[in-house]
């Protein structure tokens, strides 16, 4: 898949910083619906920044073995889901909603077997693997790993900022890139100014795109 490199921004807390990646040219925002995050946001709070979201800028909620029940309350400010735990395909699919399925690369986990198993997933992101750690680990992954033609968009996350969006777009083309820590000063608060960087750098790495 070629064009233009989409950009998730991850783990959004605070009205201005969604002001900032709205401002700075994002496509995607996510908010972290799992109360184990330091970016973890409740439904009142998702209310008030999903209000913000303007139009064309999708709306994402992340969950990781979540109760139906929470994933329902949440839905009616969503666009999108996003599943980073262990469910199923049904389970992912129930909730009337576009979903993608976040994949932790451990050793073992074969992409183009994913691909058939979440038929019904609208891209599959590719995240780096640690134990115990559903996500949000600042860390990359061997990008050689992800096979040059996968028959989902790949939604590419992991240890990315400024400084590795262009290299990574270089390496994987991938449909979009997914970052939280590396457009933060803390966990949960992003920074305008890394945020920037961030959509800088994918506009270099889509000048020079393969
Ligand atoms: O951000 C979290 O705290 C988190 C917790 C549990 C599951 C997923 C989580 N984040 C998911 C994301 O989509 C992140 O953007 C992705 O894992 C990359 O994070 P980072 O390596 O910090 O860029």
């Amino acid at each position: 898949m070629s064009g233009r490199t989409r950009v998730k921004f991850c783990g959004l807390t605070r009205a201005e910083d969604v002001d900032a990646a709205v401002a700075a040219g994002v496509d995607a925002l996510g908010f972290v619906l799992w109360p184990g995050s330091k970016r973890a946001i409740d439904e009142q709070r998702l209310e008030e920044l999903a209000a913000r979201v303007p139009a064309f800028v999708t709306r994402v909620g992340l969950f990781v073995d979540a109760d139906p029940a929470w994933i329902d309350r949440c839905v009616p400010h969503l666009d999108l889901l996003q599943f980073h735990g262990n469910e199923t395909p049904a389970e992912c699919a129930r909730f009337g909603r576009a979903w993608i399925k976040a994949l932790r690369m451990r050793d073992d986990l074969d992409p183009g077997a994913a691909v058939e198993e979440y038929a019904g997933a609208r891209g599959l992101l590719l995240d780096a693997y640690r134990p115990g750690v559903p996500g949000g680990t600042g860390e990359t992954f061997d990008w050689s790993r992800i096979p040059a033609s996968l028959a989902k968009p790949v939604i590419l996350a992991g240890g990315l900022s400024a400084a590795n969006a262009a290299e990574a777009i270089a390496s994987v083309a991938p449909f979009a890139l997914d970052v939280s820590g590396g457009i933060e000063a803390a966990p949960g608060i992003k920074d305008a100014a890394r945020m920037a960087a961030f959509m800088a750098a994918v506009r270099d790495g889509d000048r020079r795109r393969p």
